[in-house]
């Protein structure tokens, strides 16, 4: 008999974007964009998302940061959390970067910690715990051999982490091509009782908040392809922010542990993904500049080391944070009255849909900003 008194989580169709998918079958997937691309494999896809076998059951289908997996046992089911992510060179991350003496075992282990970084912040985001890794490294011919030991120090690195200790490297497989590409798969678990944190139950009225500081990555994006040499700390931070991102893996079940509705980490940058928690809950988000600016200031180091005027700065300091991505903080919704846990910032509120004068956006910032967040296929 199952033992778990938690209702595992919405249904599966629940945090689907609503979007449909475009009918001109003539569109590339430059043209549409991810999300108009997700809708298009989701519809395909069919009820191979969700149907349950005798075998296991999705009762979080794909559309989350993580799908969650009941296998059905004679004792209580078991739950694994399963998400996976690629890095691709000169997409993810350029070889130029790096001094060409550095381009064998410390790109590799950046590389590494970027890989566990992306996929280990997506089980946090479910409040899941790592327990295991796979590894697909596609490689030039000409890749050192020392790239690769510094990409599984890196990996290492990253599982010994608090909250990934669990984790193991389970294997992979390896292949040739033009340039690096990295997908790992990540397993994480879900312990008896706890439901994981969905992008699906944000309620109006409720406090967004934010794990760290944002926009760190996006600083360092801009300071390394500047070809910025990033001599000094600060400056060494924000690009360290970029090539080697260490998020922490205990907030999401920190953020679930202090009663958070809905919760997702920010790979594409806040007002992306803060959309997609509006339309996953059917809410709109209400970002407050005021705090954004706040976070942006921290970041006008970065805007001087570039070269911008002051009215330059302020605007790209705040670009970075609300639109620059791969920050892997924890984007969760709380009830208004509770205490956020220790180093969450407040940035927004969740709003009723379409209840103020700004109609149907599902992310109002007051202030314009010209960039939107990250989309892996849009051409730009
Ligand atoms: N090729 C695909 N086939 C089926 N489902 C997919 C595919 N690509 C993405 N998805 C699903 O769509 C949802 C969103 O995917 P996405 O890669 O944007 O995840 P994310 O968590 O939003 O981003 P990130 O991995 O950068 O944190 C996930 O649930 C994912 O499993
Ligand atoms: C060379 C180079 N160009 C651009 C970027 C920026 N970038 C790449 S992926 C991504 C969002 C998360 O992607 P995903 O949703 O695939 O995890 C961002 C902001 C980079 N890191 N390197
Ligand atoms: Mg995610």
């Amino acid at each position: 008999m199952p033992t778990d008194p938690v209702p595992t989580h919405p249904t599966p169709t629940g945090s689907v974007p609503t979007d449909t998918a475009p009918t001109d079958p003539a569109m590339s997937v430059g043209e549409s964009g991810e999300d108009a691309v997700l809708s298009v494999i989701l519809e395909e896809l069919g009820d191979l998302r969700s149907a349950a076998t005798d075998l296991a059951a999705l009762t979080l289908a794909p559309g989350d940061d993580a799908a969650v997996l009941e296998l059905t046992d004679d004792g209580a089911p078991a739950r694994i959390v399963l998400t996976t992510d690629t890095l691709s060179q000169d997409q993810d991350f350029r070889p130029s970067w790096w001094a060409q003496q550095d381009q064998g075992a410390a790109m590799g282990r950046a590389v590494g910690l970027k890989a566990a970084a992306q996929n280990l912040s997506d089980l946090n985001a479910m409040a899941a715990t790592p327990v295991a890794l796979l590894v697909s490294l596609t490689l030039p011919e000409s890749t050192a051999l020392d790239w690769v030991r510094g990409f599984y120090r890196g990996l290492a690195e990253a599982v010994r982490r608090e909250g990934a200790e669990h984790c193991r490297i389970a294997g992979g497989d390896l292949g040739s091509g033009p340039g690096v590409s990295v997908t790992l798969t990540a397993v994480g678990r879900l312990p008896a009782g706890r439901a994981p944190l969905v992008r699906t139950g944000a309620r109006p009225g409720d406090q967004l908040a934010v794990s760290g500081p944002l926009g760190a990555a996006g600083a360092g994006l801009a300071l390394l392809e500047a070809g910025h040499p990033c001599d000094s700390a600060e400056l060494a931070r924000l690009r360290d922010a970029q090539i080697a991102p260490a998020p922490q893996l205990t907030t999401g079940a920190q953020a679930l542990a202090a009663g958070a509705t809905a919760g997702m980490d920010l790979s594409d940058g806040l007002l992306r993904d803060a959309g997609r928690i509006a339309r996953a809950s059917a809410v709109r988000v209400r970002l407050d500049e005021d705090a954004l600016n706040h976070q942006a200031a921290a970041l006008l180091p970065a805007a001087a080391a570039l070269g911008l005027t002051p009215a330059e700065a302020r605007a790209q300091t705040l670009r970075w944070v609300a639109a620059g991505g791969e920050d892997y903080e924890l984007l969760a919704s709380f009830p208004a009255e509770a205490a956020l846990p220790e180093g969450f910032l407040k940035v927004g509120e969740i709003l009723e849909p379409g209840s103020d004068a700004d109609g149907a956006r599902e992310v109002v910032l007051t202030g314009a900003i010209d960039d939107q967040g990250w989309d892996s296929l849009r051409r730009r």
